[in-house]
């Protein structure tokens, strides 16, 4: 058992952060919070690391209710964003840092800190300062300390969030590398999807203080449980279910949406069996993809990513009169709007 979340609710005034959370976190796993801003992953975290006590439920770590357990009794390493390392201290010194204040015998600390530092892929890099090296290689830095002294569990809120985007990139597939040498049970906080689908083997979807959704990036892209997943992971349209988009539409009340992944559009130059008719409004080049933006005989907008291949096939242009088909669609009744 790796982190038990039951019930947990935590209020600053009458304003809910966290409302009435209960999750289920598997040994060795790598997990990600992933929600908008504000939407209560940092708070979470902090009330798992024993940082924030929660107004109710409890928190068992490792099959041990931790709820009222001290930050120091719960052992877990946590990495923040903002590089806390400290200034005056070099890389090993950094790294040692726990061991040294649990007073570990002098050559166990040096065995740890050469294993550490080859795990983070920073031999070489001990006896620099935190001021000589670049933001990734200070989260690198951070991780290794995190990880010396073995925690049970080890809690990330958004550690890559204030490097480039490439570095971040790069970053993502050596946390994944890293995890699977040393399976730590791993909770990672993020607002990236994108991240949280490349790094985490289960997705927690965290909206206004609840979970909308838990599973494996896959099923979570594939079948979203509610508006908001659909629409936080990954690019959506959602028309009218009188948009015309729907082939049998008997089924549905003129008041539901439709919700249609850009990326699940047909695009045809001839009429068939099953498609619409729309024209081609717009034609953005991204390299990579071509988006398409459509008019529906609705007057709907709906967008379409083609890949290069298929773009090229159909010769677009503006003003084309096409014929679409969805290939796929999902329909969420209106009571279900988007909170
Ligand atoms: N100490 C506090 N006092 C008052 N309100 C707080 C406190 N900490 C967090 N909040 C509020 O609780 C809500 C959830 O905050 P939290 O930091 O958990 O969100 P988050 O999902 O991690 O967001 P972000 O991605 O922006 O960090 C926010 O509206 C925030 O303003």
């Amino acid at each position: 058992m790796g982190i038990v979340i039951e019930n947990i609710s935590k209020h600053y005034g009458s304003f809910r952060a966290v409302d009435e959370v209960s999750l289920e976190i598997k040994t060795g796993s790598l997990v990600a919070l992933l929600g908008p801003s504000g939407s209560g992953k940092s708070t979470l975290l902090r009330i798992i690391a024993g940082l924030e006590i929660p107004d109710a439920g409890e928190i068992w770590l490792v099959g041990e209710n931790a709820t009222y357990h001290s930050v120091q009794e719960r052992n877990i390493g946590f990495v923040f964003q903002h590089y806390a390392l400290f200034k005056h201290l070099t890389v090993r010194e950094n790294i040692a840092f726990a061991m040294d204040l649990r007073k570990h015998p002098k050559h166990r600390i040096r065995q740890r800190v050469d294993e550490l530092l080859e795990l983070v892929q920073m031999q070489g890099f001990g006896d620099r300062y935190p001021s000589q090296l670049s933001g990734g290689q200070r989260q690198r830095v951070a991780l290794a300390r995190s990880l010396a002294v073995q925690p049970r569990i080890l809690l990330l809120d958004e550690p890559f969030g204030a490097l480039d985007a490439k570095v971040r990139k790069d970053l993502r597939v050596w946390l994944r590398n890293l995890h699977s040498e040393v399976h730590v049970t791993t909770v990672f906080v993020t607002h990236d999807q994108e991240e949280a689908m490349e790094v985490a083997d289960e997705i927690v979807v965290m909206n206004q203080g609840r979970v909308e959704q838990v599973g494996k990036p896959a099923e979570i892209y594939d079948n979203p449980a509610t508006p908001f997943v659909m629409s936080f992971i990954g690019p959506v349209n959602v028309l009218p279910a009188d948009a015309g988009i729907l082939p049998n539409k008997s089924a549905v009340s003129d008041h539901d949406k439709v919700f249609l992944r850009p990326h699940d559009i047909l695009i045809k130059t001839h009429a068939n069996e099953n498609t619409m008719s729309a024209i081609v409004e717009r034609i953005i080049h991204l390299g990579w993809e071509i988006r398409v933006e459509l008019t529906l005989r609705s007057g709907e907008i709906l967008n379409a990513y083609l890949s290069r291949e298929e773009f090229y096939q159909l010769q677009l242009e503006k003003g084309q009169r096409v014929y679409i088909k969805p290939k796929q669609t999902k329909v969420f009744p209106a009571a279900y709007a988007i909170r």
